[in-house]
């Protein structure tokens, strides 16, 4: 991989490798873009097939970071972390501390919270160490896990592309295919469940599809025959790029809202199922209910501040899908067209000068 020419590409601002021989740490920091402010996104934790792969992971879910944060309506730039592992087996204390230290040597350009394969026990290692991470636990006066918040905004916002598709927000009836019912996806479920969907799921961890079979009355799949299956409604919610030439032919929805981050593998699938008519909640829009909510933490953490955030999402989705019919674009342009205004407004703001801390003639005083 020709790092810098891809970090040209999309202009990233840093790199960070970080490693512990003792614990065993071998992490990626991301730093995307922090026109906004410090990059805030989750550590993730995983075991990539090379190296390149992680870095190439980092990278993307950084840049997704930026686009999600500006989205929403956060004053925070976009940063993500991998760290190479097992998360079952090769997690350590002096792993998570070493790596709260990288995150401090940063001095507050990248804060980090949960992501797939780390909890909430590992952030409260991390905040050992640095207090540039969120997602800490309830007892530290914080918001803790960030799951069940994404799913609730993956919610409100699947709704939202529902009432475009359909003419009327109620999921009551609705078949909805869910891709992956882990952390978020489960809490999803539930809601789903309780508004009267009817759902279809599938996970390659057969104890968490028997959860929601039995709990929710679900129906399981296998993992494969999930992007078939008759649906209105199709969420994924396990890994990226799973929207492709491969599933695009076998879907049946007519909606694609789930939390899965990078879920189109190219640009132009969201072109190719544009044209099909499906609409797409694009999903840095859709699941930034976590980054909402752990953001609050650094005001202060306030649940019912932070809920009342999350329940925009169902007005963002409603402005996205506005975007793209008044433009004639699709909904992840439309996505990436708000972000990036916000982005570009918020730059020109601060070309004015404002002295901040240090200013060029202070070094005279101390001559
Ligand atoms: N946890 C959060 O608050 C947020 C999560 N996301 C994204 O949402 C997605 C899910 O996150 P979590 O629920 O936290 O992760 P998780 O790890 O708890 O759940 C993912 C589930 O997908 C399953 N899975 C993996 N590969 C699969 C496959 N090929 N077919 C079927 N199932 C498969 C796993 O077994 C697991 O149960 C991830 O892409 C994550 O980046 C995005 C925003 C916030
Ligand atoms: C706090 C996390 C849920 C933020 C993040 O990394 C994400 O939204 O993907």
């Amino acid at each position: 991989m020709e790092i810098f020419k891809y970090m040209e590409q999309y202009d990233y601002e840093q790199l960070v490798f970080c490693q512990d021989k003792e614990s065993g740490l071998k992490a990626i920091i991301a730093i995307h873009d922090t026109t906004l402010g410090p990059a805030l996104g989750g550590t993730r934790m995983w075991m990539y097939e090379s190296e390149d792969a992680a870095i190439e992971d980092a990278l993307r879910l950084a840049r997704g970071m930026t686009y999600k944060n500006a989205a929403a309506g956060l004053n925070l730039g976009g940063g993500k972390a991998v760290i190479i592992g097992d998360p079952r087996k090769d997690k350590n204390e002096a792993m998570f501390r070493a790596f709260g230290r990288f995150i401090q040597g940063l001095n507050g350009r990248y804060i980090t919270a949960e992501d797939v394969g780390t909890t909430v026990a590992d952030m409260d290692i991390i905040y050992e160490e640095t207090d540039y991470v969120t997602g800490i636990s309830p007892a530290f006066g914080s918001s803790g896990n960030p799951s069940p918040v994404t799913a609730y905004g993956v919610y409100r916002g699947m709704k939202a592309a529902a009432k475009e598709a359909f003419g009327s927000d109620s999921l009551e009836g609705k078949v909805i295919a869910v891709q992956g019912v882990g952390n978020v996806a489960y809490n999803l479920c539930r809601h789903l469940h309780e508004e009267g969907a009817k759902l279809i799921v599938t996970d390659i961890n057969k104890e968490a599809v028997q959860r929601v079979v039995e709990e929710f009355g679900a129906k399981a799949v296998d993992p494969n025959d999930i992007y078939g299956v008759d649906c209105d409604i199709f969420a994924p919610c396990a890994l990226g790029g799973i929207i492709n030439d491969q599933t695009i032919p076998q879907l049946k929805a007519k909606v694609i809202a789930g939390a899965a981050n990078n879920q189109l593998r190219e640009a132009r699938h969201g072109d190719i199922i544009h044209e099909m008519g499906i609409v797409y909640a694009p999903d840095y829009v859709i699941n930034a209910g976590g980054v909402i909510n752990v953001a609050d933490e650094l005001y202060g953490y306030n649940r019912e501040r932070a809920m009342k955030k999350v329940e925009q999402i169902y007005n963002n989705i409603e402005k996205v899908i506005e975007i793209a019919k008044r433009d004639g674009i699709p909904t992840y342009q439309a996505a990436d067209r708000l972000a990036e205004e916000r982005i570009a407004k918020m730059r020109q703001s601060r070309s004015q000068f404002l002295q901040n801390g240090q200013h060029i003639l202070s070094r005279r005083r101390t001559r």
